[in-house]
C-alpha cells in the first residue's frame, strides 16, 4: 500500500541540554508507541470488516453490536409538517423543531436551543436526567408560534428521539439501554426501554409529544446526509464519543428474524467505538486510560480516538514526560495529574499554534497547569505529543471508514461506478482541522486514488438534528391515517 504521508511536527524539536535529550529519546518511544504504519492500518480495516460481518452473523458474535435500528426507509424529502428533536449526546443536549415543507421547500424553518448537560446528571437518576431533558422541551414547546399550528394543526406533537448511546431497538420508536459510554453511568437507565423514561418523563412536565422515532446520532446523521445527497450509504461521527452508521441489505443480516423490509434495505448502528483488534496500538497511556475509566475493557477503540480522550492520552503523555524526562524541572506540577484537566479543544489549541514562541502553548499550560517559563523546547516536544495522538487517532478513524467501504465491497476498481458518500459530523471533525486533513488524507491513501474517486467524505453538520426530525416525520401517526 502506498505509504501514508501525515503531517508530523516531528524534528523541528531538537535538544539543547541533557534534560531535553532525555524528552527526545521518550518523545520517540511515544512515536514508536503510538505508530500505526500503513500494512497496520490494511489488517484494522479488514479487521472491522471481519467483525461488522461476525455481528450480523449473530447477537454477541462481536465486540461490535451492529445493532438493528428499524429505519428500513430512509427520508424522501417528501416529508412535511412540525417535527421536534431531542439529541441527547456526550457533551451537549439540544431541542430542535423542524418545519419541513415538503420536496420543494424541504427545511422550511429550523430552530433549536443547545445547552451543555450538567455533569452531576450523568452520574445521577435516570428520573433526574429524563426531567431534566423533558423540562427543557416543555419550555422549549412553549416557544412554538403560529406557524406551527398552521403546518401540523391540532395534531399532537411528535417527535424524533437522538440517543447517542448503545440501544437495543424494538422498534423504531423503542429500545432498551444496553449499556452507558462516554462520561455517563446512570445506573438504574441501564436495560430500561428509554422511549418509555422520557415519555414519563414528559408526562410529568405536562409535555404533550408522541416519540415516533429512537434513533442513535449516527442514524439521525445519515438521515440527514441522504436528504441532501442520494448517494450518502454511510455517518461517522466524531464527537465526544465515535460511531459509524451505514446502509446493509436486509438479506446479509443472518441474525435478523423479521420479515424482509419492502426496501431490501436495513440502516445498521456499528456502535464501532466497541470495536478492538490485536492489530490496533494498545500503549500503556491507553491501558491505564482504560483501567481507571466508568466503563475498564469497553469501547476501546473509542478510546484511541474520540473527543472525550485524546486530551486526556496527551496529559498522561505530559505525566510519563514530567516524571521521567523532568520536562517540567524535578517536580511534576500537581495539576498534571489531574485526570481530563487538558480537553480535546485545549489539545487542539496547542497542536495548531502556529505562533513562532508558541504563545498558545504557553498560555494554555498557565491557564490549566500553573506552568509558566517554559522554553521554547518544551513548548515544541509538547506540539510533536499533540501531533502523535491526534495523528493517531485520525489515522485508526480512516481505517474505521475503509473498513465499511470494504464490508460494503466497494473498495475495488469494480465498484467505480457506484458514489459512495460518508456523512462525517461531531465536534472533533468539525474543530480539530489536522485531524480531519490527515484521516481524509489516509482514506485516500488506504483506498488508491481510482477507488477514492468513488469515494466522499461530506461534512453533514447537524445531521442528527434534522435527521431525527425526518425520521419522526416518515414514521408519524398521521402517515398511516393518510396513506389509508
Ligand atoms: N475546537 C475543538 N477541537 C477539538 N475537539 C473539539 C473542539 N471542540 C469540540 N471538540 C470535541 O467535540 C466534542 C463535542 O462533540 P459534539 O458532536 O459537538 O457533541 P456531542 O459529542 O455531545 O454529540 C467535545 O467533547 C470535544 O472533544
Ligand atoms: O455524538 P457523541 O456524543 O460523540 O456520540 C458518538 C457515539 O458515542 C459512543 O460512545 C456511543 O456508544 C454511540 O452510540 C454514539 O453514536
Amino acid at each position: 500500500a502506498a505509504l501514508v504521508v501525515h503531517s508530523r511536527m516531528g524534528s523541528s524539536f531538537s535538544s539543547s541540554s541533557g534534560h531535553l535529550e532525555k524528552v527526545k529519546e521518550m518523545l520517540k518511544e511515544l512515536e514508536d508507541m503510538f505508530a500505526t504504519p500503513t500494512h497496520n492500518l490494511v489488517l484494522v480495516a479488514e479487521a472491522m470488516a471481519a467483525e461488522m460481518h461476525a455481528g450480523l452473523a449473530s447477537d454477541g458474535g462481536s465486540k461490535l453490536k451492529m445493532l438493528i435500528s428499524y429505519v428500513d426507509n430512509l427520508p424522501t424529502g417528501n416529508e412535511e409538517g412540525v417535527f421536534y428533536a431531542l439529541d441527547l449526546g456526550g457533551t451537549n443536549f439540544r431541542v430542535l423543531r423542524v418545519h419541513l415543507g415538503g420536496r420543494e421547500a424541504r427545511v422550511v424553518r429550523q430552530e433549536f436551543e443547545e445547552c451543555s448537560i450538567p455533569p452531576h446528571l450523568m452520574l445521577g437518576s435516570s428520573q433526574e436526567l429524563f426531567d431534566f431533558i423533558a423540562k427543557a422541551l416543555a419550555k422549549f414547546v412553549a416557544t412554538e408560534g403560529e406557524e406551527g399550528l398552521h403546518a401540523s394543526p391540532s395534531r399532537q406533537r411528535e417527535l424524533g428521539f437522538t440517543f447517542s448511546f448503545p440501544v437495543g431497538q424494538t422498534s423504531v420508536a423503542s429500545g432498551n439501554l444496553i449499556k452507558w459510554t462516554k462520561g455517563f453511568s446512570v445506573e438504574d437507565a441501564v436495560g430500561q426501554d428509554i422511549v418509555g423514561e422520557l415519555t414519563k418523563a414528559m408526562k410529568r412536565a405536562g409535555v404533550d409529544m408522541r416519540v415516533s422515532a429512537l434513533v442513535n446520532d449516527t442514524i439521525g446523521t445519515l438521515a440527514g446526509g441522504r436528504y441532501h445527497d442520494k448517494d450518502v450509504i454511510a455517518a461517522v461521527i466524531l464527537g465526544t464519543g465515535t460511531n459509524a452508521a451505514y446502509v446493509e441489505k436486509a438479506s446479509a443480516i443472518p441474525k435478523w428474524q423479521g420479515l424482509l423490509p419492502k426496501s431490501g434495505d436495513m440502516v445498521i448502528n456499528t456502535e464501532w467505538g466497541n470495536f478492538s483488534t490485536l492489530h490496533l496500538p494498545f500503549t500503556e497511556l491507553d491501558l491505564a486510560l482504560d483501567a481507571e475509566s466508568l466503563n475498564p475493557g469497553e469501547q476501546l477503540y473509542e478510546k484511541m480516538i474520540s473527543g472525550m480522550y485524546l486530551g486526556e492520552l496527551v496529559r498522561r503523555g505530559l505525566c510519563k514526560l514530567a516524571k521521567e524526562a523532568s520536562l517540567f524541572g524535578d517536580t511534576v506540577p500537581p495539576k498534571l495529574r489531574t485526570p481530563f484537566i487538558l480537553r480535546t479543544p485545549d489539545m487542539s489549541a496547542m497542536h495548531h499554534d502556529t505562533s513562532p514562541n508558541l504563545d498558545v502553548v504557553d498560555k494554555k499550560l498557565k491557564d490549566l497547569f500553573e506552568i509558566s517559563n517554559t522554553s521554547i523546547e518544551v513548548r515544541k516536544a509538547i506540539v510533536e505529543l499533540c501531533d502523535i495522538v491526534a495523528v493517531r487517532g485520525a489515522l485508526l478513524s480512516a481505517a474505521g471508514i475503509v473498513g465499511i467501504i470494504k464490508k460494503l465491497g466497494r473498495d475495488t476498481a469494480e465498484s467505480a461506478g457506484e458514489k459512495s458518500v460518508i456523512a462525517l459530523d461531531g465536534g472533533l471533525y468539525e474543530h480539530y482541522t489536522k485531524f480531519r486533513i490527515c484521516m481524509e488524507n489516509t482514506v485516500k491513501e488506504l483506498l488508491g486514488p481510482r477507488v477514492f474517486d468513488q469515494v466522499r467524505i461530506e461534512h453533514s453538520n447537524d445531521g442528527s438534528g434534522i435527521g431525527a426530525a425526518l425520521l419522526a416525520a416518515s414514521h408519524s401517526q398521521y402517515l398511516e391515517v393518510e396513506e389509508i
